[in-house]
């Protein structure tokens, strides 16, 4: 599939995940007992410097083409470190890194260093981001946006939905209007919610739920304050390269972010970000 390096995580009870560190990239993940949960597009193309298509990207220093930097940032391109993987009496845990190099500095003047930590246990995954300003004392703050943008993998679209959304304002990025969320409920293969593009602000702690017939994934998040909603939809997916014709209807993003107000960083300050998936 890749030809680059892969890390795979198993947990004592049989949990594992599967991670590229080209883009510090999650691209698989099986709770114990229970098959894949993420997509991954059997036409993503693995390629230094392209992004790949499903699992867990990581946007980082910017979310979509909300900036001047390539679209998502650079994050889900780079090449990243391995710094440790670890099986424990119940869990696998690894941990990667990506610092400043002269091709960020050219594009993003910081000093910085993100680490990527993923836990897998059970039922539970846990993916954590953290971000520390590694500048001299007298360097300019750094801001950036970000996302986990994780897609999850549907048997079918039609069959899905989100809770938790309730009472949220969002940005429909598809009609380019923001609008308020007033059912409890986002049923995303509906007519009119095909081509589904949101960003939801202020979820911060408030899991979200995505029932499909009986299974059942929690989002919970910290250090988040957004969510994003994604689904090309039919038309959007068939302009996508790296997607099968229809690849729209087994798969749904619902990504961790902070994209509403982006995170400021003075030199020597840290942010963390956590996006844990349940499997009920
Ligand atoms: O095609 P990509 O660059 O990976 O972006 C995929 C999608 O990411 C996010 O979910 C954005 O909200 C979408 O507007 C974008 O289309």
């Amino acid at each position: 599939m890749s030809s680059s390096p892969l890390v795979d995580l198993v947990a004592p009870d049989g949990a594992r995940v599967q991670i590229s560190l080209q883009g510090g990239h999650l691209l698989s993940w099986k709770p114990a007992g229970a098959p894949e949960q993420l997509y991954l597009s059997p036409r993503s193309e693995f390629t230094p410097g392209k992004a790949i298509r499903g699992g867990v990207p990581v946007c980082f220093p910017q979310f979509a083409e909300r900036g001047t930097l390539p679209k998502h940032g650079f994050a889900r391109t780079a090449l990243w470190e391995l710094v440790s993987q670890d099986q424990g009496k119940d869990d696998a845990l690894a941990v990667l890194r990506l610092k400043d190099s002269e091709a960020t500095r050219a594009i993003w003047p910081h000093a910085f260093e993100l680490e990527l930590s993923v836990r897998v246990s059970g039922r539970t995954l846990d993916i954590e981001l953290a971000c520390e300003h590694t500048g001299q004392p007298d360097d300019a703050p750094l801001q950036f946006t970000t996302a986990l943008h994780t897609y999850l993998r549907v048997g079918d679209l039609d069959a899905v939905s989100v809770e938790g959304l309730a009472g949220l304002r969002y940005f429909d990025s598809v009609k380019q209007t923001e609008a308020l969320q007033r059912m409890d409920l986002l049923l995303t293969g509906e007519k009119g919610v095909l081509d589904l593009d949101r960003i939801y602000f202020g979820v911060k702690e408030r899991p979200l739920v995505v029932t499909e017939d009986r299974r059942q994934v929690v989002f919970a998040h910290q250090g988040f304050d957004d969510a994003v909603v994604w689904n090309p939809g039919p038309e959007r997916c068939a302009q996508l390269a790296d997607m099968p014709a229809e690849g729209w209807s087994e798969m749904l993003c619902v990504e961790a972010a902070n994209v509403g107000r982006p995170i400021e960083l003075q030199p020597g300050e840290s942010w963390v970000g956590r996006q844990s998936l349940q499997l009920l």
